[in-house]
């Protein structure tokens, strides 16, 4: 897990180490542009400066080359690099003079008047004018020379209005060299949001390598910017994070509570950071020494005949998460059906919402999962607002998010144990004026984001809401907020299959179940659902969600 940063947050760690003396804009700035060319460098080794090439690094007498170093010398390889007029401009000049130390040739381009140029990205202008030319960036032309490197240091952080049609044009003619570099984030692209100002994002728009400082922002997480970064780096610059933002103000010791709800933090593929003991380790001990009901009881509403389907994924996925028990709660004229396809998932005749009341007598039932193949008719309704009444932990997808988005009477009676777990469809229909927020065009930065949108959701309903997607925002009404990143070397766009949704609400309802507050059993859900899909690869179907969690599982405990 990782807390991401806003650019105004970066800001003001990089103003708070300056200003106590710690380090100098232009250190940083150095430390930058030495971190964008190790990461060139690691990316692909092949273009590392060849043994013995002049001024790159070269290997002590005894020690064999590492490996990234070019055994032949194939002569000068060409680099470009477009500069914009702030400090992204300034890493690029950095870059520039690195690489040309390491025996490049670099053609340089700015984008805007040197004059202006902000202080430090001025000297290494000036540094780099020493070495080379800098030319106008309407003089850039992609296929002038063959180019084997391409560096974009247009814009970064302090991106505040959309890129002038003709800067388009030159980042897309950038984005055709096979291997591209953006440093901080691609030029275009708000990092708080990861929207591209304007349109949309151009379709010629994408890098083969992001290199950011620090930390990440927010940006790199959410919406096209993640889709258009085949990989991306983050490099140490020194900066120290917790301090500063304290030094600031944004993260008072007095109330961690109130940051914490500021906070934005990413799960990706670290696996080391998930509650391994409490996700299987020791609640499994628990689980040996307890009896099943120990270990919670979840209801997952059905609806009639042919469609207890997604319900019955739901089931199976809350089963395998590690609930004592599951049943499928189901109207008399479905029973049959659902008994010929159960086995360990129980059944139980569930015909009115009188039914639903009676069992809930039972005060072991302690999750209960609503909405996949339920139905909205008034049977559904008022099973719904029975379930609600009931003030246990309660997951809505699917169908009952329509009835929700219908019935503004129940919407209100949301509470905090309540988990509602849209698509952006369904979002648009709960959440109509955020949506709309969402989806109007983003004229200047920081735009409005998928982490707004989803807090202002979790605030308005009073409930976690789980806002879906390959960047699957989670809020808690209070701000807290997490961001699901499926990204990457974490991409799994075979999730988007017929039922997926539905098992990862049985993810979320087996988590409550087992007592995980709602806010956890979203994002842990959230998380084992990629991580199953990740490890099944293409062809995954949602019934392979719930068999693979305990390969997934067993994986988490044995990296321990
Ligand atoms: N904050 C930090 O700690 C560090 C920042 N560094 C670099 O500095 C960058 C941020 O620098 P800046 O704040 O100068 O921001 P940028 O370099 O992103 O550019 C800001 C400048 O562009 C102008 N501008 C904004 N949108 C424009 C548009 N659409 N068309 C034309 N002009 C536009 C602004 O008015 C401003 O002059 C980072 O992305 C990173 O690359 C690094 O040097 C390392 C340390
Ligand atoms: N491109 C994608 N990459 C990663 N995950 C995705 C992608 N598209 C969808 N998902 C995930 O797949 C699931 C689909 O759920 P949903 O839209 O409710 O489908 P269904 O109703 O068919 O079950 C969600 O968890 C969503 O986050
Ligand atoms: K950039």
């Amino acid at each position: 897990m990782t807390e991401l940063l806003t650019a105004a947050q970066m800001r003001a760690i990089e103003t708070a180490a300056i200003a106590q003396g710690r380090v100098t804009g232009l250190a940083l700035m150095e430390r930058a542009g030495q971190g964008v060319v190790a990461a060139i460098f690691a990316q692909w080794p092949d273009l590392a400066p060849a043994v013995g090439a002049k001024r790159g690094p070269a290997p002590s007498a005894d020690a064999s080359p590492p490996e990234y170093f070019r055994q032949d010398d194939e002569g000068e390889q060409r680099a470009v690099v477009l500069c914009g007029p702030g400090n992204n401009g300034g890493d690029g000049f950095v870059v520039a003079r690195l690489l040309k130390e390491a025996g490049w040739e670099v053609d340089v381009f700015l984008y805007g008047d040197a004059e202006k140029l902000p202080p430090d990205a001025r000297e290494n202008y000036a540094q780099w004018a020493a070495l080379g030319e800098v030319m106008p960036l309407s003089a850039y032309d992609v296929q002038a020379q063959a180019y084997a490197l391409g560096v974009d240091a247009l814009f970064g952080t302090g991106l505040t209005r959309p890129l002038e049609a003709t800067v388009v044009e030159k980042l897309c003619d950038l984005c055709t060299l096979d291997r591209t570099v953006a440093i901080d984030i691609i030029s275009g692209f708000c990092a708080d949001s990861g929207r591209f100002l304007c349109e949309g994002m151009p379709p010629g728009v994408g890098v083969s390598l992001c290199v950011t400082f620090h930390v990440r922002k927010i940006g790199h997480s959410l919406a096209d910017c993640p889709l258009a970064i085949a990989k991306l780096r983050t490099v140490d610059i020194g900066l120290d994070r917790r301090d500063a933002l304290r030094k600031l103000g944004f993260l008072s010791s007095a109330d961690e509570a109130r940051e914490a709800n500021r906070a934005v933090v990413v799960r990706m593929s670290d696996r080391d950071d998930m509650p391994t003991a409490q996700l299987h380790g020791q609640r499994t001990i628990d689980k040996a020494q307890g009896h099943k009901y120990s270990h919670g009881h979840a209801y997952v509403l059905s609806g009639g005949v042919g469609k207890g389907g997604a319900a019955r994924l739901a089931a199976r996925g809350a089963l395998r998460v590690g609930a004592g028990a599951v049943t499928v709660g189901v109207p008399p004229a479905a029973l049959v059906e659902n008994a010929a396809q159960l086995n360990a998932v129980m059944l139980k005749m569930i015909g009115q919402a009188s039914d639903l009341s009676a069992v809930l007598r039972d005060a072991r039932i302690n999750a209960l999962c609503i909405g996949p193949s339920f139905g909205t008719s008034s049977r559904e309704v008022r099973l719904l607002a029975a379930a609600i009444d009931a003030d246990r932990p309660l997951v809505l997808d699917a169908d009952a998010l329509t009835i929700l988005a219908e019935h503004p009477d129940l919407f209100v009676q949301l509470h905090p144990k309540c988990v509602l777990t849209p698509h952006a469809g369904e979002f648009g229909r709960l959440f109509p004026e955020m949506a709309e927020k969402l989806s109007a065009t983003a004229t200047q930065g920081p735009a409005y984001s998928k982490v707004d949108a989803t807090r202002e959701a979790a605030k308005l309903s009073g409930c976690v809401v789980l806002f879906k997607g390959p960047d699957t925002v989670i809020a808690a009404p209070g701000g807290r907020c997490c961001i699901n990143a499926s990204f990457q070397d974490r991409a799994a766009p075979w999730l988007a299959t017929a039922g997926s949704g539905d098992v990862l609400a049985g993810f979320i309802t087996g988590l409550l179940a087992r007592g995980y507050a709602p806010l956890e059993a979203a994002e842990y859900g959230a998380w084992l659902h990629t991580e199953c899909a990740v490890d099944f690869g293409p062809g995954l179907i949602a019934e392979d969600l719930p068999e693979i969690l305990p390969r997934v599982l067993a994986d988490i405990c044995s990296n321990k």
